[in-house]
């Protein structure tokens, strides 16, 4: 053997004892820290061989049920803690929020960090797109949306006589139209909006690409990665798009035909806007148009399953409408008096939540729990479907009981029932610094559309012509991505009266038209100023 050669052996011989000896240490010394409970490890793959893609949560829940309201799982190296516990996800999440604030890197996505608000890590993006964020939607809020959702819920009122069998999308297309308009004036814009919506999610989601599970898959190199190859098209695709929407905007603000929206509120201010410049405003305000559609879209169907299964409540909910409203459709003025509708749509969240799994945190140092070790790193899971099936705040949790928000004696009920119940703090829209930023707009839009619904139709099980019976909908039937909605199904829409059908008619003509002549007075009275400042003087 060459001298080099020993030389090497020998030097890799004692490296190694010494590495050896290393682990030998520490493992003697985190043998010391109490371990969180949790499923049996196999080496390196965790427990990703039982975890299943669908329904991931139904597996969550039952090692919830036997590791208790706090346990560790892994998955191909990942540390997860999965929290079932809102006293426990109060303390980690929001009392020690310092270090348990950041996200966790959407593998399957090119910038998770930096991209897209909701997934960004704790830094400096996050902050300042979470401020003008919040200022933007606070605005709109107090601006009951500048009339935007009283036309696109009527619109929706519209279709639902004409194309009934359409509503799942006709749904999806109102929460679109609302969230194109805020963002850029362009109701338009919802055709591609939806789609977008859903691939993005579907893309972020551990049920979307194989390579959100089999991470290292990702780095295969391009000629045979079929997920990378999709990903380049879909975020071309939309970076495309959302700069195309920006840009549009500016322009029409130099002919003097920009409408107020969130792009031109951007670019009013821009000079003093610390963004970086005109890719991350147009990320920014897209992701604030796409995010709109598939939270709300979730709730306000299982809100018309919710009516169809529990005809006795949407009974009373309309009996409070008509006795409230005297015939007309609610509006976000009616909010204090329509506990019943809040009622209704609170528990529609609770019983079919549609973030089941929560969004994940990523700690950010080592930490200590009850004694428990947690490294740097690990995914917190704050389980909200575990929450919402916790039997002593929600006795019968399985059930539809609106009444727990209504009727003194259920631990849920609190005064003064013209604020309460609201969805706002919700645990569904999460903890501490990461916290939704929607709770208003999704507050408000699920008044009005739910309470629209409640004044416009009798919602029923559509009856199978053949048979004469009731077609049933499996009610525990839904998509596995992050955020979910129940699997396409059928129901009947009938106008209450044939009065109600004329007014619902008479309602989105007027509004239609009245949206109509504002942008054309608009589209007139710009052109004119444009006019005069281009004259030579
Ligand atoms: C049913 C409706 C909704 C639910 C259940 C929901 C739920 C959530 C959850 C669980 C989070 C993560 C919280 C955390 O990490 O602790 C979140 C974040 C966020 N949500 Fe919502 N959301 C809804 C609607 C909306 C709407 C309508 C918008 C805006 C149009 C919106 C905008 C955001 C934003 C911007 C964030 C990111 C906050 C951050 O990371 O700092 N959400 N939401």
């Amino acid at each position: 053997m060459q001298p080099l050669t020993l030389a090497v052996a020998a030097i890799a011989l004692v490296g190694f004892a010494l590495i050896s000896l290393l682990n030998h240490r520490r493992s003697k010394a985190t043998q010391a820290v109490k371990e969180l409970p949790g499923p049996a490890l196999l080496p390196v793959i965790g427990r990703i061989h039982d975890l299943p893609i669908d329904y991931m949560w139904l597996k969550f829940k039952e090692w919830a049920d036997i590791y208790g309201p706090i346990y560790k799982t892994e998955m191909l190296g990942t540390k997860f803690v999965i929290v079932s516990d809102e006293k426990i996800a109060e303390e980690l999440l929001v009392k020690r929020a310092k270090i348990y604030s950041d996200r966790p890197a959407a593998q399957s996505l090119f910038q998770p960090k930096v991209d897209y608000l909701p997934l960004m890590g704790k830094n400096h993006y996050w902050a300042r797109q979470r401020r003008v964020t919040h200022d933007y939607m606070t605005g709109a809020h107090n601006a009951h949306y500048y009339g935007i959702m009283d036309l696109e819920v009527r619109r929706w009122m519209f279709r639902l006589l004409e194309k009934p069998q359409e509503f799942q999308w006709s749904l999806e297309d109102m929460a679109g139209k609302v969230m194109s308009t805020l963002t850029w004036d362009a109701p338009d814009q919802s055709e591609k909006l939806v789609p977008s919506a859903w691939g993005l999610l579907t893309q972020m989601s551990p049920a979307g690409p194989l390579t959100n599970v089999m991470t290292p898959l990702w780095h295969l190199p391009l000629f045979m990665n079929p997920w990378k190859k999709a990903e380049i098209k879909r975020y071309a695709t939309q970076n495309a798009w959302w700069m195309e929407r920006f840009v549009t905007v500016r322009a029409q603000m130099t002919q003097g035909q920009a409408r107020h929206s969130w792009t031109s509120q951007y670019l009013e201010s821009q000079k003093t806007s610390k963004l970086s410049g005109d890719k991350e405003a147009s990320f920014m305000l897209g992701m604030m148009a796409l995010v709109g559609v598939f939270t709300v879209a979730g709730p306000l169907n299982y809100f018309l399953l919710a009516m169809v299964y529990h005809p006795q409540w949407q009974r009373k909910l309309q009996q409070e409408i008509d006795e409230v409203c005297k015939g007309r459709i609610p509006t976000l003025d009616d909010m204090p008096n329509l506990p019943l509708l809040r009622a209704c749509i609170k528990e529609t969240m609770r019983w079919k939540p549609n973030v089941p799994t929560g969004v994940a945190h990523e700690l950010e140092e080592d930490d200590f729990y009850r004694g428990c070790f947690i490294a740097k790193g690990t995914r917190i899971l704050p389980f909200d479907l575990a929450f919402l099936r916790n039997p002593t705040k929600y006795p019968d949790p399985e059930s539809y009981r609106p009444e727990r928000w209504l009727e003194s004696g259920w631990p849920t009920y609190q005064e003064p029932l013209s604020v309460y119940p609201t969805i706002k703090g919700m645990s569904s829209f999460g903890w501490g610094q990461r916290t939704c930023l929607g709770q208003n707009l999704t507050n408000d839009e699920l008044f009005v559309a739910c309470g629209a619904l409640a004044w416009a139709y009798d919602l029923k099980k559509k009856v199978d012509p053949v048979t004469g019976l009731d077609i049933e909908v499996d009610l525990n039937k839904s998509g596995s991505l992050l955020i979910i909605k129940p699997d396409p199904f059928v129901m009947e829409f009938t106008p209450r009266s044939e009065k109600r059908r004329q007014d619902i008619i008479d309602e989105y003509r007027e509004y239609q038209a009245k949206d109509d002549d504002e942008r054309e007075t608009f589209a007139k009275a710009g052109a004119a100023r444009h006019a005069e400042t281009a004259l030579p003087n």
